[in-house]
């Protein structure tokens, strides 16, 4: 596939500029830059959902009509994003036949080759569970599977990934790698988008970066280290886990939060813990642990069966979210996109929204002062480096890393008392990751509460002064300081509470 001169502006932004790049077939392309460098809208572009202002696709020589899904997919270009579009309640198969391109001669979809042909390419990637199974029973991991498989079936030359890796355990990652490489390997191209840098330099062939817009750098396997990919993409260096400094925190006073014995079904089985004022406290572990459902249960979002909470000393059991954030415990959840973001709002509104700074009391009635906030969001724009044309934008046009670091923002100024994030650097790149660090440290070192979730074992490194690791509803160790190590993590992570011995993985 060759791409030359491809432009796109939104409303005079630049969004990508004069690009030019070659994928080739057998080899996996990896595609990175910082959040809004135009990575989206490249694969969009390629995808038919967006038409270039210029410049042209050419698929084995032979120029794609732009703006055309359609003729996209008939010319063997497959996208699979990371909010994967799949029915739940549909089996792993019909998720496959889906939009089966019509192959009968009275244009209907002819099913049985469709099913033999989605049977056949399950079969080459090595799925192993039966395509009845309902895709609502798969996990993560498996629903790539279907999806790759579903391109295959339909004999896609270049398929394109957003962040595969983002839901998938170590493990589940190795597995997918090696799919893709043989996919690679039979001639298929990979455009591989992620934020996970060491999984690029490890995966792909070939690497291109793209910032504002532009492609800055691209270089074969082997020619680009962490450190040069790291500068390409934001300009300059981030800290490494050995530069940070390990405080000490007073943990003998009233904690900010005490969970004791919380139960709920089988994910969350009588966990016991606190949280102090000033530090960052981390939930480790595999994903499905019951970090997640925990998290939940203390932002209200579900009521656990047994066991209890005290904020500060006092009896804290919310029955619902809102209570929750009244009684002060917000949380940034995982699937932002749902979850967190009003996207109709503008970038100020969702910053402002949980804000109680911002009330004016005008004869004893609270009024939103509007200066006040669009000053305060500014200044968070400004902090976080959230790359917008203003406050004002619709906060549904930004890439989704800004869109990330805009939920953030909304908990830094609101005054909580403790802040829950489940992922917070889930598709927020290197730069961002480092801002949002920093911020979520000068939080707690403000004295607000803070539980980090997160699977990626160098942001704990990085960012917690504590790790509580878990491992099937269940805390199966603590680590502090300098213990709080790749290998220690994972050494809790599969450690089996019942026999008190770690299994092997
Ligand atoms: N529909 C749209 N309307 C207005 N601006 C848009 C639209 N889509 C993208 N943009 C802008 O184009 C720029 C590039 O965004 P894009 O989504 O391509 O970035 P990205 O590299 O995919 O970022 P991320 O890593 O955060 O997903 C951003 O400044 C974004 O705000």
């Amino acid at each position: 596939m060759q791409i030359r001169g491809l432009t796109k502006s939104f409303a005079g932004e630049v969004a990508l500029w004069e690009a030019d790049l070659d994928v080739e077939r057998s080899h996996v392309h990896g595609l990175v830059g910082a959040n809004g460098a135009g990575k989206s809208t490249l694969i969009r572009c390629l995808a038919g959902v967006t038409v270039a202002d210029r410049g042209e696709i050419r698929i084995d020589g032979e120029e794609l009509r732009q703006g055309s899904p359609q003729a996209s997919e008939h010319a063997g270009l497959a996208f699979i994003h990371q909010e994967l579009n799949v029915i739940p309640h549909f089996s792993a198969l019909q998720n496959m036949l889906l939009g089966a391109p019509k192959v009968t001669r009275f244009g209907l979809i002819d099913w049985k080759r469709s099913s033999v042909q989605a049977r056949a390419a399950a079969e080459r990637i090595g799925i192993h569970f039966p395509l009845e199974t309902r895709v609502s029973e798969l996990t993560v991991a498996e629903r790539w599977l279907v999806m790759i498989a579903k391109a295959i079936s339909r004999n896609a030359s270049m398929i394109a990934m957003d962040e595969p890796t983002a839901s998938l355990s170590g493990q589940e990652s190795e597995q997918l790698f090696s799919v893709i490489r043989d996919l690679a390997a039979n001639g298929v191209a990979i455009l591989y988008v992620s934020h996970r840098l060491e999984e690029v330099l490890d995966l792909c062939d070939r690497i291109t970066v793209l910032r504002d817009g532009r492609i800055v750098d691209e270089a074969m396997r082997g020619h680009l280290d962490k450190k040069g990919l790291v500068r390409a993409i934001i300009g300059h260096d981030i800290r490494s886990p050995e530069d940070r400094e390990h405080i000490t925190v007073d943990r003998t006073g009233t904690p900010i939060l005490s969970v004791r014995d919380v139960a709920w079904k089988q994910a969350v089985k009588g966990v016991s813990f606190d949280v102090y004022d000033g530090e960052v406290l981390a939930l480790g572990g595999l994903i499905g642990a019951g970090r997640t459902e925990l998290a939940h249960l203390i932002a209200g979002v579900r009521r656990p069966d047994s066991g209890r909470f005290e904020l500060d000393g006092a009896p804290y059991s919310p029955s619902d979210e809102a209570g929750a954030i009244g009684a002060g415990v917000a949380l940034v959840p995982e699937e932002r996109r749902a979850q967190g973001l009003m996207l109709q709002r503008s970038v100020g509104y969702n910053i402002n929204i949980a804000s109680l700074d911002n009330l004016r009391y005008v004869a004893g009635l609270p009024f939103l002062s509007a200066a006040k906030g669009r000053r305060q969001a500014e200044r968070m724009v400004k902090r976080l480096s959230i790359k917008t044309p203003g406050t004002a934008t619709r906060i549904a046009s930004l890439s989704g890393g800004n869109q990330q670091k805009a939920l953030i923002a909304r908990w830094l100024n609101s005054g909580i008392r403790l802040l829950i994030l489940d992922e917070p650097s889930r598709g927020v790149d290197v730069g961002a990751r480092e801002e949002i660090h920093d911020a979520i440290r000068e939080l707690a070192r403000s004295g607000v509460g803070i539980v980090v979730i997160s699977s990626d074992v160098e942001e704990l490194a990085i960012l917690a002064d504590r790790v509580l690791v878990m491992r099937e509803g269940r805390i199966t160790g603590e680590l502090t300081g300098s213990d709080i190590t790749e290998p220690n993590i994972i050494e809790l992570s599969y450690h089996d509470v019942d026999s008190g011995k770690g299994e092997t993985a």
